[in-house]
């Protein structure tokens, strides 16, 4: 697809000149007959330039314009006017409009600007995603770490608070939550990010490796070792070494781990002689470190000493007001055009209500899926729920609410029969309701509360 274009006139007649026109050239259309519906489907993303007629009866197309920028800086609007308005034409480009276009203008005046107006759009796009590749191979981009909910906000004042201290710190949370993403936030955010970060999992090596890997070893330390090396302890030195699933580490290595961050000194393997580091060991886990102590499999003084700053991090399903950030935000990572494909909010309900036990990770898996095996264009409910094995319909259990309007009944009503019957869909996830709703989660309970008030 060429892009996403929402045509916003009072008028049936101009919109359907201009959808044929665009329609046969390519692009993805949408429509809104006033300024309100131009809101609310720009509100659902994935528009890239907005036609907006300027004199509409209710929002005019000035104030469209305005709230358009708002919602999205990117947005290209081409404010479209009445013969001789070229006043208010030059106001909307002072409020930052792409272009302006006269009534009656030629249809091929129209293609152009289209075409130039999407043109910057997408190099707009190009450029962001340059940015932040570029960032992302010069050691991480904060940009590139995504959520606003109240629990990952939590949790960053946590890192900015643990990044400057230089102690320890214990990263917990399920798997795929953004441990390593936290911890690569505290290297970053402290004053060694000029130095080394260093990660290594502990649970993909061998145990023996793990500790050659670690201390480094001398030359005929054991079989194999046919020179001498540097451990990861000294290549982190003055910076921070990552220490991935930390309750895999081997028990000679927890032993060693604790002289290090007790003292700072440690042997190289068949070595006699001790080296420093200054290394801040941040670690990681997803497993109960106090259930490993318990069945001794893990030294409650390392546990102690590692814990001294603990950042739990929330698994995805306890944030859900994230999920359509990082959403929005792998589709356009995975998108092969310029132009990412569209979500349906249905979809996006779907994901939203979603338990994700694989967390962010298993979120970006779904999506590069969505976008590497759609059409390109739009995302919908169905590929969603075929992703993610739900079932798609669920009529027995769900029937519609829609009244049979034989009676006038109060608007209080419908909102809450309704309201109810959106919640039953999403397995009684408010967020996600709310999301799906376009309101907060407070106008959700708000109209749940009225519903008990009531009855
Ligand atoms: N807040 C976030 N914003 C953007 N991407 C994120 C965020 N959190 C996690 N991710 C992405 O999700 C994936 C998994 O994150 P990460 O590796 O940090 O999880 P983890 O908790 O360390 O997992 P594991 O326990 O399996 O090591 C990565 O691709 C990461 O970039």
């Amino acid at each position: 697809m060429k892009g996403h274009i929402l045509i916003v006139d009072d008028e049936a007649l101009y919109r359907q000149l201009l959808t044929s026109r665009l329609g046969r050239a390519g692009y993805g259309l949408s429509e809104a007959a006033d300024g309100e519906a131009a809101l609310e489907c720009a509100q659902q993303g994935g528009v890239d330039l907005a036609l907006v007629d300027i004199k509409m009866p209710g929002i005019d197309g000035i104030e469209v314009l305005k709230r358009l920028k708002q919602l999205d800086p990117q947005i290209e609007v081409v404010i479209l006017t009445g013969h001789g308005n070229v006043d208010s034409a030059i106001s909307a480009m002072k409020l930052g409009a792409f272009d302006y276009l006269s009534k009656p203008y030629k249809l091929t005046e129209l293609d152009i600007v289209v075409e130039r107006a999407l043109e910057k759009r997408m190099l707009a796009r190009r450029c962001a995603a340059l940015s932040a590749e570029v960032a992302l191979l010069r050691g991480g981009d904060d940009a590139a770490v995504i959520g606003r909910s109240a629990a990952w906000q939590l949790t960053l004042e946590l890192v900015r608070k643990a990044a400057p201290l230089d102690l320890p710190v214990l990263v917990t949370g399920e798997s795929g939550a953004g441990k390593e993403i936290v911890a690569g936030l505290l290297h970053r955010w402290s004053a060694r990010a000029a130095e080394a970060y260093v990660p290594l999992n502990c649970g993909l090596l061998d145990d023996d490796l793990v500790e050659s890997e670690l201390f480094g070893h001398k030359r005929g330390a054991f079989s194999g070792a046919t020179a001498d090396k540097e451990g990861l302890f000294e290549v982190a030195n003055g910076g921070t070494l990552f220490l991935d699933e930390i309750g895999e580490l081997p028990a000679a290595c927890q032993a060693k781990l604790l002289r290090v961050l007790d003292s700072g000194e440690f042997r190289q393997l068949g070595a006699t002689a001790l080296r420093r580091t200054d290394a801040r060991v941040v670690a990681a886990t997803h497993r109960d470190l106090d259930s490993l102590v318990a069945e001794g499999k893990f030294r409650h003084d390392l546990l102690y000493r590692l814990n001294v700053v603990h950042i739990p991090v929330p698994p995805l399903r306890e944030r859900v007001e994230d999920i359509p950030l990082l959403v929005e935000h792998l589709i356009r990572r995975s998108a092969r055009s310029a132009v990412p494909p569209r979500l349906t909010p249905a979809a996006l309900a779907r994901l939203c209500a979603y338990r994700w036990p694989g967390n962010v990770r298993e979120l970006r898996n779904a999506v590069e899926r969505l976008v590497a095996f759609g059409d390109g264009q739009t995302i919908d409910e169905d590929s969603v729920c075929a992703i993610l094995r739900l079932p798609l319909e669920k009529p027995a259990q769900f029937p519609s609410p829609a009244p049979a309007f034989t009676d006038i009944l109060p608007l209080e009503h419908i909102e809450r029969d309704y309201v109810t019957w959106v919640l039953e869909r999403l397995d009684g996830n408010v967020s996600a309701a709310a999301q799906a709703l376009g309101v907060s989660r407070s106008t959700v309970y708000r109209v749940l509360r009225s519903a008990t008030a009531v009855e």
